[in-house]
């Protein structure tokens, strides 16, 4: 099997987990665009839901296959949120952002009851940070917020190359107007020290680390399907330390 069908098998087996009647948040990127397709039958079939999507990449994606959209405004408690990864560690802590959507991607899944991510083997890891960390940054000082992290890392005693994300020539800009750095730190042992870290920094809109909020995860490999469950922590919903 390759590695788009199994993406397409991650996202048949999540569908198993939506009924009728869910407000339903909708991740962003290759994975989840399977994701929708799959639903997108349903829909045509019968199925009623009502989708929140996380970029407008996944908006337009649905809106093309009639898959009914609300937005967060209208819809701010949702029952469930399926979406991909780029890595995920045992206990499902994530890293998110290689297609620049985060920043919704945290925002919808905090304001859903549970997270579904889903994905084929090869996002499973032993320790986070063989993928680039994503960081949602203001444009204004962007200089100084890539010091800032940068410094930050080092006091956590990780270093490596943070990177402008660049799209065609141009510094690529998220849904929310931000620019990405893309942090090469190698192995994160401590996710929720560096997550503290950076929201310390004032620049720093969010980062691509999601701790606590996955409690499912659907790996799809050569061997069939694996579901992982874990226990959704306390105050996942905030995804940082509450003093
Ligand atoms: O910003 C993008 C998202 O976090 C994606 O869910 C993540 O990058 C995984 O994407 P893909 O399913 O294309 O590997």
């Amino acid at each position: 099997m390759d590695a788009r069908q199994l993406k397409v098998e991650a996202a048949r087996a999540a569908l198993a987990h939506v009924s009728s009647g869910m407000r339903l948040g909708i991740g962003t990127g290759t994975t989840a665009d399977e994701f929708v397709r799959l639903l997108a039958e349903k829909v045509a079939t019968g199925l009623t839901v009502i989708g929140v999507p996380t970029s407008e990449r996944t908006a337009a994606l649905c809106r093309e296959l009639g898959v009914p959209l609300s937005t967060l405004e209208e819809t701010p408690e949702l029952d469930l949120t399926i979406d991909g990864a780029d890595e995920i560690d045992p206990s499902l802590t994530l890293i998110k952002g290689g297609g620049g959507a985060l920043l919704r991607e945290k925002i919808v899944a905090a304001a859903s009851e549970r997270m579904i991510v889903i994905a084929d083997q090869s996002k499973m890891v032993e320790t986070l940070g063989r993928f680039p960390l994503p960081i949602e940054v203001n444009k204004f000082g962007l200089r100084a917020t890539e010091i800032a992290v940068r410094t930050a890392a080092a006091s956590l005693g990780l270093a490596g190359p943070v990177t402008l994300r660049m799209t065609g020539g141009q510094p690529f800009v998220t849904d929310g107007g931000h620019f990405i750095l893309d942090a090469s730190f190698g192995r994160i042992p401590d996710t929720r020290a560096l997550s503290n870290a950076l929201f310390a920094i004032p620049g720093v809109v969010e980062h691509g680390l999601f701790i606590g909020l996955a409690s499912t995860a659907i790996i799809a490999g050569g061997d069939g399907i694996q579901t992982v469950h874990v226990a959704r922590k306390p105050g996942s919903s905030t995804n940082h330390d509450v003093a």
